[in-house]
Order: C-alpha cells, then structure tokens, then sequence
C-alpha cells in the first residue's frame, strides 16, 4: 500500500529564505508519527508543504501516493492547524465551524443528513455536543481546540494532521483528545502530529521525528526512547518509569 505521507529530499522556503532542507519523511498507513524539534525548526513548513499551503521548492511530496500538486482528494486529508481563531472574527456557533469540515465532501450543496450525522459524530467525539450551539467566543482555549478537533474530525479523513494540539490546552481536553485520537487510530486513521510535549498522546505514538533547522536530526521507534519533550535526547531522557510505556490506563 502507498504511505500516506511521503517526502524525498523536500527543500522549501518562506519569503526568500530556506526553511527546510532536503526533508525525508515517510508515514505509512495506520501510523501515528510525531515530529518534535526545537522552535523554528521547521515542523509546522512541513506540515504546511504536506497539506499544500507551503510550494516544495525541491523534492518530491506525495500523499496516497500521488504528487501534492496535483492531489485533489481533500476529503481524505483532516488538517488542524497550529492555534487559531475558529471564526477569524466573524461570529459563528460551534456548530457552523464543525460543518465547514464537510465542505470537501458537499462542496456547495446544502447540508444533508449524513454530513449533519458526520458533524454530530464528531461533536460527540471531543464532546463538545452541549455547546454546539454556543458561539466559538464563549469557548475555552482547550475547548476552542477541540471544536477545531471535531471539524477535521467531521470530514471523516484517513489522514489527520495535526500542529501542536495540546498547545495551551488543559489537562481536561489533552485527555479528551487523547481518546479522541486512540478511536480515530482503532478505525485505521493515519496521524502526524507535531507536538512539544508528548504528554499523554505518548501511549498512541508509534515514532517520533526530531527536526534540527530544517532537516532531520533523528528518527526515535523504541517506545522507551521517545523523549519527552523536543529537548530531551535518548541518552539524557529520564529514567523509564516503572509502569510499561505503552499503556493506555490514562485513555
Ligand atoms: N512567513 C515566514 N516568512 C519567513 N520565515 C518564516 C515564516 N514563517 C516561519 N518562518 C521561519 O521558518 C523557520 C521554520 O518555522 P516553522 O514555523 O516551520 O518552525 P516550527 O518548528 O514549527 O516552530 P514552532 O515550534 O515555533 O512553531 C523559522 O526560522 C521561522 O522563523
């Protein structure tokens, strides 16, 4: 099976200057893969390369297989980006930015019933159903994060990629992102996530990625060995502890 996320040597830049250089990933399907690094290291360009919002200036990015430039299928990508404003200003209920995840699928046909069902499944999934009619205003930052969560989550995608989603979130919604995730990984959905800090999506991830100033520092597989932040190393991360690594007590 084609991975689901591929780069080859992708060197991009922003605004003139080189950002990243010569970039091999691979996410393969099934797979959950963080990227971690210092900031400024070049996460969030390479997910924006992947959903195609950054031009790869050389190399090559497929996704399913095909070039990025001319990937059409939308649908089977769910992208969270890093923190942002759900509304951008204009008012809008938590449940009008949970149905823009369906746009892909009805493009400008009105709503139907299994998009309105998809929303519904995803609102009950970051379980946000009690505010759906609340504007997004009146969320928290961690449930604001969610709402963008239930969004990608609407579209129904095989792939979610997602920037930095425990950013500024609190303990309460990291957990409820963390089950939200192990269902979306139980039904198969491939994940990259860039992330600072495992925290609790550490049990789901499969291996983690360290990028240095645009190019990849290391690739971590063991469990016991993936850091815990962007700044530990193996050799300096601390003593595993006594409950095994892998563990899903917490989802
Ligand atoms: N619009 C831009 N124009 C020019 N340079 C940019 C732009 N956006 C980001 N950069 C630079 O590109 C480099 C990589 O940025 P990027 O946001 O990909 O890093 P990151 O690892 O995601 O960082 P963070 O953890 O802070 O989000 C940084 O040096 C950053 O300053």
């Amino acid at each position: 099976m084609e991975p689901a996320i591929s780069l080859r040597g992708v060197t991009a830049e922003l605004g003139d200057r080189p950002v990243l250089h010569g970039i091999d990933l691979t996410v393969g399907s099934g797979e959950v893969v963080a990227l971690l690094g210092a900031n400024g290291s070049g996460k969030s360009t390479v997910v924006r390369a992947t959903v195609g919002q950054v031009p790869v200036a050389a190399g090559e990015l497929a996704l399913f297989g095909t070039p990025v430039s001319r990937f059409r299928n939308w649908r089977r990508v769910g992208y969270v980006p890093q923190r942002s404003t759900a509304a951008s200003g204009v008012p809008a209920t938590v449940r009008e930015v949970v149905n823009a995840g369906r746009l892909a699928h009805r493009g400008l046909r009105p709503l139907g019933r299994a998009d309105r069902q998809a929303v519904d499944r995803a609102l009950d999934l970051v379980r946000l159903a009690d505010r759906a009619r609340d504007p997004v205003e009146s969320l928290s930052g961690g449930q604001h994060q969610r709402a963008l969560i239930a969004r990608a989550l609407a579209g129904e995608p095989d792939l979610l990629i997602m920037d930095e989603p425990l950013a500024g979130v609190d303990l309460d919604s990291q957990r409820v992102l963390a089950r939200t995730l192990s269902a979306q990984i139980a039904r198969g959905v491939t994940v990259l996530l860039v992330l600072h800090e495992l925290g609790p999506l550490r049990p789901l991830i499969n291996r983690a990625v360290v990028l240095s100033q645009g190019r990849v520092e290391r690739t971590v597989t063991s469990p016991e060995l993936l850091p815990d932040t962007h700044a530990c190393h193996p050799e300096d991360a601390p003593e595993p502890s006594e409950e095994p690594q892998l563990q899903t007590g917490i989802l």
